[in-house]
């Protein structure tokens, strides 16, 4: 296992609050597996005490990365419709607010994500304090859009997000190797840069009401729990109504008000 002293501050911190998530664990458990580097984190901690106490577990991953890598590691990986339910999902983000609301998809798995977050009893994310916001969209926003008409589709995200004046800042194809990123589902993606989102449930609404959008990376009332790991090997957890407090205490400093 890592030893904490070798790791970047933020890295110490994705680690911290991998091993907290990861003591939710209990055997027999059918559980998501989130992607990007602090869930990778979390798969190799998970995967090392599976071997050290023989857990008996079934896991859906959200992305083929994640599949890969969990299987490489010995756990078990099945689909999410051969699970089923999962009891818990452990997942990273972009941006988490103090409502628990979050950007993902910043590794472009977004929509697998919400899937199988949405099917979980528990969402579990875990995160550096750099993730902690008061507002969401400082990020860019990634949307998942069908290759079909994307341009159409692009002019439709533009019309919405100007008639919430959001419109100012640029909407760009996400892109590898020059070429336009294909996500686990064959589609391309295009980033927003908004600055801030004032109203998110609004904008869920309206990008999820245009035909080429699958999915958006607003996780809005799905998250149940956020572990914020320190560099220390600390974690704060913020849940629920509480969230706010705490989240302000890691914003600004513990005991000052906004
Ligand atoms: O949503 C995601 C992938 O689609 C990730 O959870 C998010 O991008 C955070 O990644 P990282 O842990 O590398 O900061």
């Amino acid at each position: 296992m890592p030893d904490q002293t070798n790791l970047s501050p933020a890295d110490a911190a994705k680690l911290a609050a991998s091993r907290a998530a990861i003591a939710l664990v209990k055997d027999g458990m059918k559980l998501g597996l989130g992607t990007g580097s602090t869930a990778v984190i979390m798969v190799r901690e998970l995967a090392a005490r599976v071997k050290a106490e023989g857990l008996n577990l079934r896991c859906a991953a959200t992305s083929q990365g994640t599949a890969d890598l969990a299987t490489s590691l010995g756990l078990t990986v099945e689909s999410l419709d051969q699970i089923g339910w999962l009891d818990l999902t452990i997942d990273g983000a972009d941006e988490v607010d103090p409502d628990l609301n979050l950007i993902k998809g910043g590794g472009g798995a977004h929509l697998r994500e919400k899937i199988v977050a949405r099917a979980s009893d528990r969402m579990v994310v875990i995160a550096d304090p750099a993730k902690v916001v008061e507002t969401l969209g400082a990020f860019h926003l990634p949307v998942e859009v069908i290759p079909f008409g994307e341009q159409v589709t692009e002019r439709l995200i533009r019309e919405t997000l100007q008639a919430q004046d959001l419109g100012k800042r640029p909407i760009l194809m996400r892109k590898r190797d020059d070429q336009p990123y294909v996500t686990d589902e064959g589609n391309h993606i295009f980033d927003l840069s908004l600055e801030a989102i004032p109203d998110p449930v609004h904008l869920a609404r309206s990008l999820a009401a245009i035909p080429g959008v699958v999915e958006h990376g607003l996780f809005l009332g799905i998250c149940d729990l956020a572990i914020i790991g320190q560099p220390d090997g600390n974690v704060i957890e913020l849940r629920g109504e509480e969230a706010d407090d705490v989240s302000d205490d890691l914003l600004f400093g513990e005991g000052e008000d906004e």
